[in-house]
């Protein structure tokens, strides 16, 4: 039985357009084809009772096609945010991260960096429970890196999210592309996501040691000298990317076509990688160059930031899909799931 891509609305055409399977779409195409889906992806970052060590934050939790120049602007669908809201000065808007599910090269103890590969069962389980515990908060847009285990991890935590839009990915590196994937229903427009993927938010390239185990390159190298090449600010892997080098251009990236959507009103989610979102995190919570080095990411847990007249309030890991904690945090949190719960009952 060939998997579906299930559109609960209207059952759309696809045509041209990539959007994501429904779980039970994935369960089947994984059953018949394995894992390899295309898919976009989402992140949300936890902070689960995180607090400032000495060395900087403990995070116990965690905290899309690839287009090689910067995505033009994306189209982004009309926001359903309510004219009320919209007309506020002062906008308040959740920001979502997370880093992928376990990948196949993280359970073989590999450096990956830059190399596309997917996700284990256990990561897209890990994907699934996260989208459970984020299926409350409101999403307008997601942006993901151009790599398929972000991406895997954002479609299948969507599967999971109660307001059932269907997160499409927008084409925009080429006119043709562009204009191929294009949406003639407004009302379908409505009940999507955009996606839009980033090689800017790439996990950090980690050059000669991409595909190398871990272990062997410290028995090779040295544990100080693999330690330092992972955990340093500024010391690059050879021919590889340092953090610094990583942030320089995640955060670009972040300030130039994320925050602006996030000051708008439009509630965003990120999907990215350990290094690309402790570059984030850093700029997010102003975290020092010594601070940022002991902030340590486990894959697949999601972490809450809102944003409120511009600055970043850290809100920690939704547990759970009712967590009252989380939608204590702001008024509209608590009104959107409120207006869930409404329309789904
Ligand atoms: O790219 C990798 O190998 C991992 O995603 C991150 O590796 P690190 O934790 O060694 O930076």
């Amino acid at each position: 039985m060939a998997a579906t891509a299930f559109h609960p609305f209207s059952g759309a055409i696809h045509g041209c357009c990539s959007d994501s399977f429904t779980k039970r779409g994935f369960e089947s195409f994984s059953v018949k084809f394995g894992s390899g889906l295309r898919g976009s992806a989402v992140c949300v970052i936890s902070l689960v009772g995180s607090e400032r060590h000495s060395g900087g934050w403990k995070l116990n939790g965690v905290q899309a096609s690839s287009s090689l120049t910067s995505v033009a602007e994306p189209i982004s669908f009309p926001s359903n945010k309510d004219t009320s809201d919209s007309r506020k000065k002062s906008y308040e808007a959740a920001l979502i991260l997370i880093r992928h599910g376990e990948s196949l090269w993280n359970e073989k103890n590999l450096f990956t960096g830059c190399v596309d590969v997917p996700l284990t069962k256990k990561g897209v389980e890990e994907a699934i429970e996260a989208g459970k515990r984020i299926s409350n908060i409101p999403v307008d847009m997601i942006f993901t890196s151009a790599l398929i285990r972000a991406q895997m991890t954002a479609m299948l935590a969507m599967t999971q999210h109660r307001r059932k839009k269907v997160p499409v990915i927008m084409h925009n590196e080429s006119e043709q592309a562009r204009v191929w994937s294009q949406i003639y229903s407004e009302e379908t427009k409505k009940q999507s996501i955009p996606v839009v993927t980033a090689w800017q938010l790439n996990e950090r390239m980690y050059g000669e040691l991409q595909g190398l185990n871990k272990q062997e390159t410290a028995d090779r190298y040295g544990k100080e000298q693999v330690h330092e090449w992972r955990r340093s600010y500024d010391i690059p892997p050879p021919n590889g990317e340092s953090l610094e080098m990583c942030a320089d251009r995640a955060v670009a990236y972040f300030t130039e076509h994320i925050e602006p959507q996030l000051l708008s009103g439009k509630n965003v989610m990120i999907a990215a990688h350990g290094n690309s979102l402790r570059a984030i995190i850093m700029y997010l919570d102003k975290l020092t160059s010594k601070e940022v080095i002991s902030l340590e990411l486990s894959t697949g847990i999601p972490m809450l930031y809102i944003m409120k007249n511009g600055k970043f309030i850290r809100r920690g890991s939704p547990v759970a899909p009712t967590e009252a904690g989380v939608y204590a945090y702001t008024r509209s949190l608590a009104v959107y799931r409120q207006k869930l719960d409404e329309m789904l009952h």
